[in-house]
């Protein structure tokens, strides 16, 4: 038994071994998980820390909405250093996600804004990259702050998986070797597809939009909905109530990927996410940008953020001062790196790295029509 908890009480759970324990916190989210380690998961994991200003100042002109691992400290730093630009007084605000955050109400979280409403011009945002991910998130934002524009880094998939889990080890969340990390996550996906049934499979759309309908937003992986934003309906695809046929092995690897959005795998798997976002925004409210242009060309990007934000070009000045922020620890040269089998990661993300080009080419053909192969950063 482990005790675990947060400031509303501890309970003692059954685990196995202090590995199991911190495995079970890491995807405590999931719908597996005992409702007790959810909430620390949610609560302490994702603390609300950010410092606060006296006075409720204006909520986000735009958010960095991820992805992790993918520079998104990087490209939020670079952005703060914009003349016109006050950001948030910390990057990752949480509140979208945090639950207890949530509860607190927008007059808390505009706390950690300033009062940008008399001086035109001035942008103020936020940079929290498990926004992309975490259904609950775009739900919420999309009611709160129906106007924000979002910026989103894009990383090859099988290096964001590998700079995820150097992280994961070196913070002690995981003693597996890369390879079995990896192993382990993949696993519990196919048994998700192997067990699939389709009365455990319903798309309740109508409820998606209510925040009680937690249940629902975690179903929102929806095959049909990625089929729609690429523009074709693959074959032998889902049954007209949304449920997916026995054959019909992509379909319940839409769906379980939609139920397991925390495993380190599916975070590396855009196009659901992007999918989600465009199901509440238009595209032209969404930047998709590439980490690996930006690490090679960050004043290229950073014009490009400015551009869609309707701010100047940065200045010298500013450019200088992009020294920064999550970079360099590069998990390249990490001894870690060789427990990787780098061939079995591509092979795992190459269908949906398909269907995230397929997507791309259909809604971003501007940002498509520049994008450097994701082979580029192997
Ligand atoms: N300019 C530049 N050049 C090369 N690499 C860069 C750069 N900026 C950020 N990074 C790499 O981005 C990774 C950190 O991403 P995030 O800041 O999004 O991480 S986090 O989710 O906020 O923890 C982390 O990746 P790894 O080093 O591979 O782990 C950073 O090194």
């Amino acid at each position: 038994f482990y005790a675990v908890g947060s400031g509303d009480g501890v309970e003692l759970v059954n685990v196995e071994s202090a590995e199991n324990g911190l495995l079970a916190l890491e995807s405590a989210s999931e719908l597996s998980a005992p409702p007790v380690l959810q909430n620390f998961y949610n609560d302490t994991y994702s603390t609300y820390h950010c410092s606060r200003h006296h006075d409720p100042g204006s909520l986000p002109d735009y958010f960095v909405i991820g992805v992790h691992k993918g520079g998104s400290t990087a490209l939020y730093s670079y952005l703060s250093q914009h003349g016109n630009i006050r950001p948030a007084t910390c990057k990752e605000t949480r509140f979208f996600v945090t639950d207890k955050a949530w509860k607190k109400g927008l007059t808390d979280y505009r706390r950690l804004f300033p009062d940008t409403s008399a001086t035109p011009g001035i942008l103020t945002g936020e940079g929290t990259p498990s926004y992309i991910r975490i259904p609950k998130a775009v739900v919420r934002i999309a009611d709160a702050v129906p106007n924000a524009k979002f910026i989103v880094c894009f990383r090859n998939p099988t290096q964001r998986f590998i700079s995820h889990y150097v992280g994961q080890f070196h913070r002690e969340r995981t003693k597996l070797s890369c390879v079995n990390y990896f192993e382990r996550d993949r696993d519990a996906l196919d048994t998700c597809i192997n067990n699939y049934t389709p009365s455990q499979h319903k798309f309740m759309e109508t409820d998606v939009q209510s925040e009680t309908a937690w249940s629902a937003l975690k179903r929102l992986a929806d095959p049909t909905k990625v089929a729609d934003a690429i523009g074709e309906a693959p074959a032998n695809f889902a049954s007209p109530d949304g449920t997916c046929a026995a054959d019909d092995s992509h379909c319940k690897r839409r769906y379980c990927m939609g139920l397991n959005y925390e495993s380190a795998v599916v975070r590396s798997v855009y196009v659901d996410q992007l999918v989600r976002w465009l199901r509440f925004f238009p595209a032209d409210r969404i930047l998709v940008t590439q980490s690996e242009a930006m690490f090679k060309d960050a004043p290229g990007t950073l014009n490009r953020v400015a551009n869609f934000l309707g701010l100047r070009p940065f200045n010298e000045f500013e450019i200088e001062r992009f020294t920064s922020a999550n970079t360099g620890s590069s998990h390249h040269t990490s001894e870690l790196f060789s427990t990787c089998d780098l061939d079995s990661l591509n092979a795992f993300f190459a269908p949906e790295n398909g269907l995230f080009e397929a997507l791309l080419i259909k809604q971003f053909p501007e940002v498509y029509s520049r994008w450097i192969s994701w082979d580029d950063e192997r």
